[in-house]
Order: structure tokens, then C-alpha cells, then sequence
């Protein structure tokens, strides 16, 4: 696979809806899972959708660490989340600031879910049934925008 570029908003792959990997795919796809998260690194990002270097898959990672650029994010490992859904989101939001990979030097403040109960798949094809909250929610809702075609600008107050 050659090296990875993240595609920029105007490209159509980020308004496709992303298509659901099989569990056979899982492990086929491991070296594509490890490249991402490089990308997701090098850039200093806090997470990243498949489609955003133009996989068309229900696929993302969620890293939220402090770095330059969110300096205080919390602290979690860097998870890989297959054909991820949310299952309970709350009626109280909060609204925050985001930035996307996909669309470089702009912050806006969005409104997100506080609180979300999730499903995912691992790349050894566990279910997770977990919840979240606060900036580790609001990424989660971010990258499963990006599986469904949405940009955080589309969601901006
Ligand atoms: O573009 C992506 N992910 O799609 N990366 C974003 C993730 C993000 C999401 C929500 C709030 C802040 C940041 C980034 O700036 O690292
Ligand atoms: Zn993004």
C-alpha cells in the first residue's frame, strides 16, 4: 500500500457513507489499521476515519492524548473501533472546540452528545460495549460523522 494522504474537505470521498467491514476483513486489513494511526500521529491528531485517507470503511481510531494542538485532552490508548455504532446517546450536549485533519487550520465550536453508550468491533473481532464522555465522546461522534459523510463544519454553531 503506498504511503497515505488525508483527503481534504472537497474531496467526495468525505461525504460518502462509509461501507461496513466483514469480520473475515478484520485482519486483512491490520497493515492499513497501523498505517492510519501513523498518519493519525504524525499530524498531531486525537483521532481519524478511515475515509479520511480515502478508505471508504467503517473504521476509526480514537486517541485522545494531550499534543500541541489539543494540549488538554485527556489521556486514553489509542483504540481501533471496527463498524462502530452509538447506542444510547444523552439529551444534555455541550458544545466544544473541534478541528478535522480534513480540513486544516479551522476550529469551530460544535455541539455533541455529553454522554454516549457505544458498540465496536477489535481488529480480533471482540464486541465492546462501553460508554464515554466529555472530549472523548465528542471525538467518537466525529469520526462516526466521517463514516457517514458528515464534517464537523456541518454541525457548527
Ligand atoms: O480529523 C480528525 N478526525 O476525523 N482529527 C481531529 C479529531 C478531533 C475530533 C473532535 C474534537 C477535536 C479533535 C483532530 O483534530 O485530531
Ligand atoms: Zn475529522
Amino acid at each position: 500500500m503506498e504511503t497515505l494522504t488525508i483527503a481534504q474537505l472537497g474531496n467526495p470521498i468525505l461525504r460518502e457513507h462509509a461501507t461496513p467491514l466483514s469480520a473475515a476483513q478484520y485482519q486483512e486489513f491490520a497493515p492499513f489499521f497501523n498505517a492510519l494511526q501513523l498518519k493519525m500521529l504524525e499530524n498531531n491528531g486525537v483521532g481519524i476515519a478511515a475515509p479520511q485517507v480515502s478508505e471508504s470503511i467503517r473504521a476509526f481510531i480514537v486517541a485522545s492524548r494531550p499534543n500541541p494542538r489539543y494540549p488538554d485532552a485527556p489521556m486514553m490508548e489509542p483504540t481501533l473501533m471496527l463498524n462502530p455504532e452509538i447506542t444510547w446517546a444523552s439529551e444534555s450536549m455541550e458544545k466544544d472546540w473541534e478541528g478535522c485533519l480534513s480540513i486544516p487550520g479551522i476550529r469551530a465550536l460544535v455541539n455533541r452528545h455529553s454522554h454516549i453508550e457505544v458498540r465496536y468491533d477489535t481488529l480480533e473481532g471482540k464486541e465492546v460495549k462501553t460508554q464515554m464522555e466529555g472530549f472523548i465522546a465528542r471525538i467518537f461522534q466525529h469520526e462516526l460523522d466521517h463514516l457517514n459523510g458528515l464534517v464537523f463544519l456541518d454541525r457548527a454553531e
